[in-house]
């Protein structure tokens, strides 16, 4: 069966190992916990249709593993991505100290305009939280990201993170600031407006392909 959707985004999950990427991903796509997650070997991958501010926005989603043995692999999926969420673990304070080094791989190896959102997960745990909400909004701001806490267990802030993220994107479309015809944007047209696009691709005599991810 076909799937009809107005625009395509590449997303990436980034942070250390253990801050529940793999978790988060999984209650975007399955609505529920994943309580037997095991570190992730290189890269897996998810996607859904979401609607956004009346679009229908496909997500195309790279969690990406945490552990430093498989950057080398990792750091090959960053190309051409849309969006990411940053993620760390509220009650790991070395996963927090580690998200400059990961915001300089984001921005070096994936799209200059790559829209990336603050995640600072397991906010279910408060008892053994390690990291203030009040610091980590201050590295976002410092940082021109947005932030939002989210519990992979509870479900709390999960579907708004992937939301935020795409609308900011969507926002960015509208201003001109993002130009999904750029090779490498990480978004795609789909539905009509990817037949438009192919047509007139076609009427300047180029390679009928539609894929710009
Ligand atoms: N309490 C609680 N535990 C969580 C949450 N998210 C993940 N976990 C647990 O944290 C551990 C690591 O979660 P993963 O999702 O596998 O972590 P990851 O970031 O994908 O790890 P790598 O694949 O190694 O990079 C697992 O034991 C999860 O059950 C959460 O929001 N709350």
């Amino acid at each position: 069966m076909s799937e009809t959707y107005d625009y395509l985004f590449k997303f990436l999950i980034i942070g250390s190992a253990g801050s529940g990427k793999s978790c988060l991903l999984h209650h975007f796509i399955e609505s529920k916990f994943k309580d037997d997650s095991s570190h992730t070997i290189g890269v897996e991958f998810g996607s859904r249709i979401v609607n956004v501010g009346g679009k229908s926005v496909k997500l195309q989603i790279w969690d990406t593993a945490g552990q430093e043995r498989f950057r080398s692999v990792t750091r090959s999926y960053y190309r051409g991505a849309a969006g990411a969420l940053l993620v760390y673990d509220t009650t790991s304070r070395d996963s927090f100290n580690a998200l400059s080094n990961w915001l300089n791989d984001a921005r070096t190896l994936a799209s200059p305009n790559i829209v990336i959102l603050l995640v600072g997960n397991k906010k279910d745990l408060d008892e053994a939280r390690d990291v203030t909400f009040l610091e980590a909004s201050t590295f976002a701001q410092e940082n021109e990201l947005i932030f939002l806490e989210t519990s992979a267990k509870t479900g709390e802030n999960v579907e708004e993170a992937f939301l935020k993220c795409s609308k900011t994107i969507l926002a960015k479309i509208d201003t001109g600031e993002l130009d999904p015809e750029r090779i490498g944007s990480g978004i795609q047209y789909g539905g009509p407006a990817l037949r438009n696009l192919q047509t007139r691709q076609r009427s300047i005599n180029k390679p009928d392909c539609g894929c710009r991810v």
